[in-house]
């Protein structure tokens, strides 16, 4: 049996247990979570996942692989907690946004590390990962790691300096269209619709349209092109969207991501 250890019981913890969970990557019994000082969400995640979250320090030990899962800044603090507690056998999978795979060896020593970028759609099994490694990850280790993520969606290797772009894009990507679903339920109630109307009509839309630049052959432009009649009311819409620099905020909104990813490093 395996032990894999979190330290950090956040959202994406969550998110890597349920889909891990979910998928038969590993049982709950598997699984040891711990976090800084919440008993009662160390508690919640025992009741609803049957995983471990009360053991002791020989945990640390044994275990196979030691996932990072706690926020940017609370790292250090946590790696100069976990250096003497691990051996130089465990492999480390880094979550955390920003930081470097050399900070982390440089607290924890050189070892296998993959860092990785998934987002909270592991829950469902519909991550989308990029993932980094360092030269310590042996094939066979590359391979488990790659498995892993792609076990809860999908998953692309990438240089590391690159993660930060895939930070701002699909680590935070849920967020922006879980923002926009939020502007199409209130605009979509002041034109005579439902909530619960939106969401089915704009739930489907968005996978409908994700599925299509899936399978066509054709760029994003050219599908745009098909639905835009001349005169008609996706003109009109776009039109508005232009008049609002809808493209100047997103570019905005990647560049600042990337940026802050970045400067996370740094504490
Ligand atoms: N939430 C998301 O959508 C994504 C988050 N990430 C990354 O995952 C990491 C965790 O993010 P969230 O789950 O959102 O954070 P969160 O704030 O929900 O959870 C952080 C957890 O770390 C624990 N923690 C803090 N200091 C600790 C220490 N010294 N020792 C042990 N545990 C400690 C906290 O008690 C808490 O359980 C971050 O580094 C973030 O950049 C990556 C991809 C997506
Ligand atoms: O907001 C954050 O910093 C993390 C990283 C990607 C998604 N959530």
């Amino acid at each position: 049996m395996k032990k894999i250890l979190f330290i950090g019981a956040g959202s994406m913890a969550e998110a890597l247990i349920q889909g891990w969970i979910k998928e038969k990557v590993f049982t709950p019994q598997e699984i040891y979570v711990t976090n800084r000082s919440d008993k009662e969400r160390l508690q919640f995640l025992q009741e609803t996942y049957g995983v471990h979250c009360l053991f002791d320090q020989a945990i640390y030990k044994e275990a196979d692989l030691i996932i990072l899962a706690m926020k940017p800044k609370d790292a250090i603090a946590a790696m100069c907690d976990l250096q003497s507690k691990i051996t130089e056998q465990s492999a480390i999978l880094s979550i955390l946004a920003g930081i470097a795979i050399t900070t982390i060896t440089e607290y924890l020593g050189n070892r296998p590390v993959a860092r990785v970028m998934p987002n909270t759609s592991a829950t469902i099994g519909m991550s989308a990962s990029g993932i980094a490694f360092n030269n310590e990850v042996s094939s066979g280790q590359r391979i488990m790691f790659l498995q892993l993520l792609e076990a809860v969606g999908s998953v692309i290797e990438v240089d590391e300096d690159q993660l930060h772009a895939v930070t701002a894009l699909s680590g935070s990507g849920p967020a922006y269209i879980y923002y926009l679903m939020e502007a199409f339920e209130r605009v979509g109630t002041k034109v005579g619709l439902s909530k619960d109307t939106v969401r089915l009509l704009m739930t489907q839309t968005l996978a409908g349209t994700a599925e299509m630049l899936k399978q066509s052959v054709d760029e994003p432009d050219v599908l745009r092109k098909k639905v835009t009649s001349p005169g008609g009311t996706t003109e009109a819409g776009i039109q508005a969207l232009e008049q609002y620099q809808f493209n100047e905020a997103i570019e905005a909104c990647i560049k600042e991501a990337e940026a802050r990813s970045r400067s996370l490093a740094n504490g």
